[in-house]
């Protein structure tokens, strides 16, 4: 039986174009490496330096790149089996399974130095063991061999030397391997030095220190905020999930965001970057807020730039996702003002969410005030008040019933913006007990006063004349008594009458194949006229009522119904303007004259 080959071109070129996003990486991975020889020699004695030195081209004066460790090394036999084999780690356990300490579990990390370097040195002294020298190549080749003399090491640890590919010069210069130290390596509980700067910052910032008081902590978190995630948080929230090892904050974004937009979270595994825009940390619901955390527990996928999906990190999200939610609680319980202004910002968000999430709703429900007809409430104190959530689906249907159903004394919510009417609808799945119902304008007149037979039959001759003039508009005439007395009539439409007035119109515009489709939606004209309903309690209407000359009956009626249009907001068609046009100049002309007849009468 013999072996398989493997091509070690075809493995990097696998690894560089298709596991790992980006050569930058490989500071990562030598950083890892290090960290996991020191915590391997300190785990036996724990006295031992914890030094990551890295040299960058600059330094070594030859375009290589250095990195020094004062780790465990390895002995001339592990650096055959090690490094010698792709997917061979000296960090599983007998079983084969990753050992808990350390961050490198694969035994691949090694090979994304070849993003960068065609070759790979390395230099490493196990206890007092010879120092062994190792060099790989990007063809697969390598070689291993005892140090002389001159290249012993003084010290226990590793070198590791990287010759740049042709293209991968400037990853090895100084302020690019800084930042990927700083970036990567600024948790790491080891000190990390690029040339003579010290890139590791102690330990996370969200962690309380002896020496500080609440206030300190909280500020320099939000400092912590402002200089890596570049906004001043709306508030801070501790983090803590024991069951992952996990620790950390969320800061609360002070800004609107879309909440399809993943923006993911800046997590640290065992101390070391894993990603800044990490996804699947929190419940989906949670958009308003970025986290920053290290876990001991959680697992990297192997290119280490995601989160392994698995229970724990189930857990995890379910008890973050508490933790936003007992601040969310706190907020409506202990601070309404706090709580108002973050609905300010999060609003639509949280809306948008409130469709699918029934927390959301609840929190819009509870806490988000609505405009309605009696002014602003949040829904749970409208249906306190006037029981039914009745509302209507649009700004400008609302606009238009809005102060006559307050004058009938019917409540009305807004539900015209964004959705808000889908909410509404979505409140029941709350509770079974709550009642909503979507106001048609035309159940209005339900609530108006009819007027008694005698006065019905008296008007009858006006509303001859009226009928006549709004047949020609498709509007039927109506009369009834209701508050307020000022407003001479009502135009209404309801759903219906809306849907096909449309309906007429779009076929006005298309081609007859497809009028002929819309055709059959449209009903018999009858069913779904718009009404305009006089209000026989208005002095005006009254009086028109007792004129009897129908040329200025018709041009009053003309004038009132454009009047009408105007006040709820409805489209105007170029028959209604031009209508309003002739009914003002009409009017006008009959008042001039009237007062002409008086001067002449007087004169
Ligand atoms: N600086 C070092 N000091 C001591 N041993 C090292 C060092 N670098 C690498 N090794 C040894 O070489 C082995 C292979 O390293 P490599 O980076 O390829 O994989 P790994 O760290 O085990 O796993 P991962 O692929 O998850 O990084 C390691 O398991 C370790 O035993």
């Amino acid at each position: 039986m013999t072996n398989f080959q493997v091509d070690l071109r075809g493995v990097v070129d696998l690894l560089s174009h298709h596991l790992y996003g980006s050569p930058r990486v490989y500071v990562r991975e030598l950083l890892q490496n290090a960290v996991d020889a020191i915590t391997a020699r300190r785990a036996t004695d724990s006295g031992a330096p914890a030094l990551v030195r890295i040299e960058p081209a600059e330094l070594t004066g030859d375009g290589t790149l250095r990195v020094h460790d004062t780790g465990i090394g390895l002995t001339e036999a592990q650096v055959h089996e090690l490094l010698a084999t792709i997917g061979r780690s000296g960090k599983r356990d007998e079983l084969g399974f990753a050992r808990h300490e350390f961050l490198g579990q694969f035994g691949i990390g090694l090979l994304s130095c070849f993003l960068v370097a065609d070759e790979i040195r390395v230099r490493t002294r196990h206890g007092n063991e010879p120092t062994v020298l190792w060099t790989g190549y990007a063809d697969g080749r390598y070689e291993v061999a005892v140090a002389g003399p001159a290249d012993e090491r003084a010290e226990q640890g590793t070198s590791v030397t990287l010759v740049p590919r042709r293209d991968g010069a400037q990853w090895l210069t100084g302020p690019t391997v800084v930042e990927l130290a700083r970036l990567y390596g600024s948790l790491l509980p080891v000190t990390v030095r690029v040339g003579s700067e010290v890139v590791s910052a102690g330990p996370p910032p969200w962690l309380a220190t002896a020496a500080d008081s609440p206030g300190d902590r909280r500020e320099r978190l939000i400092g912590y905020a402002q200089a890596t995630l570049g906004f001043t948080p709306f508030d801070v929230i501790d983090l803590s999930v024991p069951a992952a090892g996990l620790t950390g904050a969320a800061f609360v974004l002070p800004m609107p965001v879309n909440p399809a937009a993943k923006l993911g979270h800046r997590v640290y595994l065992k101390r070391m970057l894993l990603g800044e825009g990490t996804e699947g940390l929190l419940p989906e619901w949670a958009f308003f807020a970025r986290c920053v955390v290290d876990a001991t527990e959680l697992r990297p996928t192997a290119s280490r730039e995601a989160l392994y999906e698995d229970g724990l990190l189930d857990e995890v999200r379910e008890a973050l996702g508490d933790q936003l939610r007992g601040w969310l609680v706190r907020l409506a319980t202990n601070d309404r003002d706090r709580l108002a202004a973050f609905l300010d910002v999060h609003h639509l968000g949280v809306k948008a969410l409130a469709l699918h999430d029934d927390e959301m709703l609840r929190l819009v429900d509870q806490w988000w005030p609505m405009e309605t007809n009696v002014g602003r409430m949040t829904l749970a104190e409208f249906r306190e008040r006037h029981g039914t959530v009745r509302y209507c689906a649009t700004i400008d249907e609302f606009r238009q019933l809005a102060a006559v159903a307050a004058a009938q004394d019917l409540a009305i919510v807004n539900g015209g913006y964004t959705y808000d009417s889908e909410i509404i609808e979505r409140l029941p799945s709350l509770d079974r007990e709550i009642l909503v119902d979507r106001l048609d304008p035309s159940d209005l007149t339900t609530r108006f006063d009819t007027l008694d037979p005698d006065t019905e039959l008296a008007l009858r001759p006006f509303l001859k004349v009226t009928q006549r003039a709004l047949d020609r508009l498709g509007c039927e005439a109506v009369v009834r008594s209701f508050e307020p007395a000022a407003l001479p009539a009502l135009y209404l439409v309801d759903r219906s009458a809306a849907f096909q007035q449309q309906l007429r119109a779009t076929r006005e515009r298309v081609d007859d194949v497809w009028a002929g489709v819309l055709a059959a939606f449209e009903q018999a004209e009858a069913d779904a006229r718009p009404q305009l309903v006089f209000n026989h309690r208005n002095p005006l209407v009254r009086r028109l009522i007792a004129l009897t000359g129908s040329g200025l009956t018709e041009l009053a009626v003309e004038a009132i119904y454009g009047q009408a249009l105007l006040l709820g907001h409805h489209p105007l068609r170029p028959a209604d303007a031009a209508l309003l046009n002739r009914s003002f100049l009409g009017l006008l002309n009959h008042a001039v004259i009237g007062e002409a007849e008086r001067e002449g009468g007087s004169a």
